[in-house]
């Protein structure tokens, strides 16, 4: 059986990850969406994750609990290991990822690609003020990390979401294809 794709999932906070991975999975109901574990408080929302304390999370990275995790924003996100039972399976697994753990990422999985999802300044700070889920120093700071470069010799998608989400999602989908999603 052919392993599925872990599709990483990157770009600046608020350009729109999320909703992209979850447009794509509705088009593509056979992907499956990682559901991460986050030193985030339970009812803060915006994705469906785990939350854990930090000591819960640095206990399960002790115990090999993650494929690959990393730090950021102040909190810690974990990738976990349960996703290698579906690409093992030959299901397309889509991740929101950090740009700075995707060369662990390229390491750690065999059919790695990256969906780089990109935005204007503008777009980005009006709508991290729109989803209210962060309080307007950390939104600022948020924003002053938004552009970071990807590491090179990757297999990277890149596409903007300035517009409109169904036709962001249109076009990942079909920058998916023809491989099996
Ligand atoms: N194309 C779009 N047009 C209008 N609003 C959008 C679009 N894409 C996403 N949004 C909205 O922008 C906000 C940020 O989107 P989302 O939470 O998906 O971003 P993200 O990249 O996952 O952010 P973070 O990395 O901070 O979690 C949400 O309120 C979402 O509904
Ligand atoms: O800036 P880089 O390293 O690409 O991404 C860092 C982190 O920022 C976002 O976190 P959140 O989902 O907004 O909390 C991403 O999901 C990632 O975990």
């Amino acid at each position: 059986m052919k392993p599925g794709r872990l599709i990483a999932v990157v770009g600046p906070s608020g350009v729109g990850k999320d909703s992209v991975m979850r447009g794509i999975n509705e088009v593509l109901p056979q992907s499956h969406l990682v559901r991460r574990v986050i030193t985030r408080a339970p009812e803060l929302g915006g994705e469906v994750y785990d939350p854990v304390t930090v000591p819960e999370f640095q206990a399960m990275a002790r115990d090999g609990a993650f494929v690959v995790h990393w730090g950021a924003h102040g909190l810690h996100y974990g990738i976990p290991v349960s996703v290698r039972y579906q690409l093992n399976k030959g299901t397309d697994c889509l991740a929101n990822f950090s740009r700075g753990a995707l060369t662990a990422g390229a390491d750690a999985f065999d059919n790695f690609l990256v969906l780089n999802i990109i935005a204007s300044p503008k777009t980005l700070a009006s709508r991290l003020a729109a989803r209210g889920r962060e309080t307007p120093d950390e939104i600022a700071k948020r924003l002053a990390q938004a552009v970071k470069p990807l590491p090179q010799g990757l297999n990277v998608i890149t596409l903007s979401n300035d517009g409109d989400l169904s036709q962001t999602v249109a076009r990942a989908v079909s920058a998916l294809q023809p491989a099996s999603v």
